[in-house]
C-alpha cells in the first residue's frame, strides 16, 4: 500500500471533509491527535473515535469508506475472444460518517459502476481490482447487511399495497428475533418519515398502469424499503431521475437529515437543480472512468476556475461540471484532453492529498488493527420456511388481485372443452368410426393440456426475474425459496385447469364411462399439464430473452409432437430422432390414455363395406396394437411422467441458480 510519506496538519472546513493545509516531514500514520487542528472540533474526536472503534459499533459511530487504487473492469467476448474493458482507472478515496455524497458526471463517465463496486453489489461479469475498507475492514458479503442499495429501476410487485410490500420486506431482511409489533412500529415510522403515511394502502402499481403511486411516492418507497434494517451507509443509483425539482429536493431533504444523524450516503446524481445541489456535502465528479474531483462543493468551483474552466453566473454549477466533463460530439479529441487534463491535474492537487490522507489513515488502521466484522454473525436472518411463506404469499396476493388473466384463462379453458366435447359428441366406442374419434379426443387432451400452460409459463415465469436478480443479489433468500414459492403460486392454477378441461370434455365426448377411467384420466391429464408447465419454465429459466427460448421450444414441440405414437409407430421412427420418444410426454400421456379407453372393450363392431381392404379392428388390444401401444406400459407411462417432471424441475432451477450465480 502506497502510505504518505509526509505529515500532514488537517483542519476541517466542511464537516464531512478533512482539509490539508501544511505538509511537514514524518508518516501520516504517526499523526498526532495534538497535531491537528479542528475547526469545528470534531476531527481529533473523530480520529479518535475511529481508533477507538470497537468490533462491534459500526452502527453506532457511523462509517467511513476509503478505497484504493480501484479499477472496475467488465469481461466481455469481443469476437468470440474474451476480453476486460476497464471502466473504472485505479481511483482513490474516502468518505466520512455523516457524508451526503453526490457522484456526478456525463451519460457514461462510469458513477454507477464505481458506486455499485463500493457498494458490493456489481454484477457477475464485473471484476474489482483494489481496495475497499469499511471502517477499517475490507468489505465482503456482510455490505448486504451493513448497507442500503437502491438502484436506479423501481421494482415492485405492482398489485401489492404500500402496507403490504413494507410488511413482506421486513420478514424477509430483518433479524428474525424482531417481532411482529417491532416490524410494524419500525415501518409506520419509516412511512411516516418519508410522507408516505397517507398511501399506507395505495397499491403501488405496475409501470404502464396510471394508477397507483406517484413516480416521487415509488422511489420514497424504494428509498423506505431499505432504510428497514437502518443501514449506517446508503448507496442511491439516481434517487431523483425522472423526478419533478419539488419531489427530488424532497428525497435529498429526507437523505440530508438521515446523513446529520451520521449516516454515510452516496447517491449517483444526474442534472441536479441548485437548491438539491447544494444539499450535498461531498462531490465526486467522474469523467471517462477516472476521479476529476472530489471534495467539497463550494471548492469545485475553485478547482475548476484555477485550470481556466470559470462557471458562468447564469450556469448551475452542477451543470457546468457535466458540461465540462462531457464529450462534445465533433470534439472527441479535445473532450478527452480536457478530461484528461482535469483528472490529471486533481490528482496532483491538495483536494486529492486532502482525500488521501483519510484513505490512507483508514488503510492504515485496517493493516495495522485488523478487526473482524461482527454484524454479519450477530445477524441472524429468518428461517427459510419463514422466507418461503412471505414469498408464497407475494405470489398469492399478486394473483388474487390480477384475477383477469385467471379468470380469462379459466374460461378458456371452459370454451376449448366445450368445443372438443361438442365436436365429438357421444361417441360410440363400439365402431370403426369410434375408435378414431377416440384417438381424436385423446390427441386434444394431450395437445390442449401441453401447449397451452407450457407457452404460458413460458411467458409469465420470467416476468419476475428482473426482481428475483435484485433480491438475490441483495441476499434475501435463496433462488431454491424463489423458485419453489413461484411453483405453489402457480399450482393451483395447473390442478383446476385440467380438472376442469376434463371434467367436461370427457363427458360430452362420451370417452368410456367408468369413474376409474374417468379419474385415471383426469390424473393423467394434470400430470401432462404440470410435465409440460416444467418444461416451459426449464426453457425460460435457461436463456435469457422469451423470444430465444421460443426459438428451441418449438422445434422441441414439434419432435414431441411427432413420436406421440398417433402419427408414427414407434419402431418406425429413424434411430436419428428416436432418442426423443422417451423424452415425449405426448407419447407417454397418449398411450396411457389409450390403455385406460381401450382396457378389457372387445366388442367392437365391424361395419365393413364389401370393397373396404382396411381390417376391421374387433377389442381394444386391436386398436392398442394398432398404435404400437401395450396394456402393460400403463403404470410405467405414469413413473416417466413423473420422472421427466422431477428432471425438469431440476433443470429449470439449475438453470435459475446459474442465472443467480451470474447476476
Ligand atoms: N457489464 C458491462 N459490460 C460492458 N460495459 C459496461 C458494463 N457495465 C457498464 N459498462 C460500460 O461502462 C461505462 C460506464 O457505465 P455506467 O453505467 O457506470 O455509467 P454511468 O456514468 O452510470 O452512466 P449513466 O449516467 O448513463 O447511467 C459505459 O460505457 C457502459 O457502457
Amino acid at each position: 500500500m502506497k502510505m504518505l510519506k509526509t505529515r500532514k496538519i488537517l483542519t476541517i472546513d466542511d464537516p464531512h471533509l478533512f482539509q490539508l493545509t501544511d505538509i511537514n516531514g514524518g508518516d501520516s500514520s504517526s499523526t498526532n491527535n495534538e497535531n491537528l487542528s479542528d475547526e469545528n472540533g470534531s476531527l481529533a474526536s473523530s480520529y479518535a473515535s475511529i481508533k477507538e472503534t470497537p468490533k462491534c459499533s459500526l452502527l453506532k459511530n457511523g462509517v467511513t469508506l476509503a478505497w484504493n487504487d480501484l479499477s472496475v473492469f467488465a469481461r466481455m467476448k469481443i469476437n468470440g475472444k474474451l476480453q476486460y474493458k476497464r471502466i473504472i482507472n485505479s481511483v482513490s478515496g474516502a468518505l466520512k460518517a455523516g457524508s451526503l455524497a453526490a457522484i456526478m458526471g456525463a451519460s457514461g463517465a462510469g458513477k454507477s459502476t464505481l458506486m455499485a463496486a463500493l457498494g458490493y453489489r456489481q454484477t457477475g461479469e464485473i471484476h474489482v481490482d483494489g481496495e475497499i475498507i469499511i471502517n477499517g475492514m475490507p468489505i465482503g458479503t456482510y455490505m448486504k447487511h451493513l448497507s442500503g442499495f437502491m438502484p436506479q429501476d423501481d421494482l415492485f410487485v405492482g398489485s401489492l399495497t404500500v402496507l403490504e410490500h413494507m410488511t413482506i420486506m421486513a420478514n424477509l431482511k430483518l433479524d428474525r428475533s424482531t417481532s411482529k409489533q417491532e416490524k410494524f412500529s419500525k415501518i409506520t415510522s419509516i412511512l411516516n418519515q418519508l410522507g408516505l403515511r397517507k398511501c399506507r394502502d395505495t397499491r403501488i402499481g405496475a409501470i404502464g398502469q396510471n394508477k397507483g403511486l406517484s413516480g416521487g411516492e415509488k422511489k420514497r418507497l424504494a428509498f423506505a424499503t431499505e432504510l428497514l434494517t437502518d443501514p449506517p451507509i446508503l448507496f442511491c443509483d439516481e434517487p431523483t431521475t425522472g423526478l419533478d425539482s419539488f419531489s427530488a429536493q424532497k428525497i435529498v431533504d429526507i437523505m440530508s437529515a438521515m446523513s446529520a444523524t451520521g449516516k454515510t450516503i452516496l447517491c449517483t446524481i444526474h442534472q441536479p437543480s441548485s437548491a438539491v445541489f447544494e444539499m450535498f456535502s461531498v462531490l465526486i465528479l467522474v469523467a471517462d472512468g477516472k476521479i476529476a474531483y472530489m471534495g467539497g462543493r463550494a471548492a469545485a468551483i475553485n478547482f475548476f476556475e484555477s485550470l481556466g474552466f470559470i462557471c458562468p453566473s447564469s450556469y448551475s454549477p452542477a451543470d457546468f461540471f457535466i458540461k465540462t466533463l462531457a464529450t462534445t460530439p465533433g470534439y472527441e479529441t479535445n473532450s478527452k484532453m480536457t478530461v484528461k487534463r482535469i483528472c490529471d491535474q486533481y490528482v496532483v492537487s491538495d483536494y486529492a492529498k486532502e482525500i488521501d490522507v483519510v484513505a490512507q489513515y483508514e488503510f492504515h488502521l485496517c493493516r495495522t488493527e485488523p478487526k473482524e466484522f461482527e454484524l454479519s454473525r450477530s445477524f441472524k436472518p429468518p428461517f427459510w420456511w419463514q422466507k418461503l411463506y412471505w414469498l408464497i404469499y407475494r405470489w398469492g396476493i399478486d394473483s388474487i388481485r390480477n384475477p383477469s388473466v385467471q379468470i380469462l384463462r379459466i374460461l378458456q379453458r371452459i370454451v376449448i372443452a366445450l368445443i372438443v366435447g361438442l365436436s365429438f359428441y357421444n361417441i360410440n366406442i363400439y365402431t370403426q368410426n369410434g375408435i378414431q374419434a377416440v384417438q381424436g379426443v385423446i390427441f386434444m387432451f394431450v395437445c390442449e393440456n401441453t401447449f397451452n400452460p407450457m407457452y404460458y409459463v413460458l411467458a409469465e415465469f420470467p416476468e419476475n426475474i428482473p426482481l428475483f436478480v435484485r433480491e438475490i443479489r441483495s441476499g434475501f433468500y435463496h433462488p431454491i425459496i424463489y423458485y419453489i414459492s413461484r411453483l405453489m403460486a402457480l399450482l393451483p392454477g395447473f390442478l383446476i385447469e385440467p380438472i376442469l378441461f376434463a371434467s367436461i370434455a370427457y363427458w360430452l365426448a362420451g370417452l368410456k364411462v367408468t369413474w376409474y377411467a374417468f379419474l385415471m384420466t383426469t390424473l393423467i391429464t394434470i400430470l401432462t399439464t404440470n410435465v409440460s408447465t416444467a418444461c416451459g419454465i426449464m426453457f425460460s429459466c435457461a436463456f435469457d430473452s422469451v423470444p430465444s427460448a421460443m426459438a428451441y421450444l418449438v422445434p422441441f414441440d414439434y419432435l414431441l409432437m411427432i413420436t406421440s405414437g398417433l402419427f408414427v409407430k414407434r419402431g418406425t421412427i429413424p434411430i436419428i430422432i428416436g432418442w426423443s420418444r422417451y423424452l415425449s410426454w405426448l407419447m407417454y400421456s397418449t398411450e396411457s390414455i389409450s390403455i385406460l379407453q381401450w382396457q378389457g372393450i372387445t366388442n367392437i363392431t365391424c361395419d365393413k363395406r364389401p370393397n373396404d381392404n382396411i381390417p376391421c379392428l374387433t377389442d381394444g388390444t386391436s386398436v392398442l396394437n394398432q398404435y404400437s401401444f401395450s396394456e402393460e406400459n400403463l403404470i410405467c407411462d405414469i413413473w416417466n411422467m413423473i420422472f421427466l417432471l422431477i428432471g425438469f424441475h431440476l433443470l429449470g432451477y439449475f438453470f435459475l441458480w446459474r442465472r443467480a450465480q451470474r447476476s
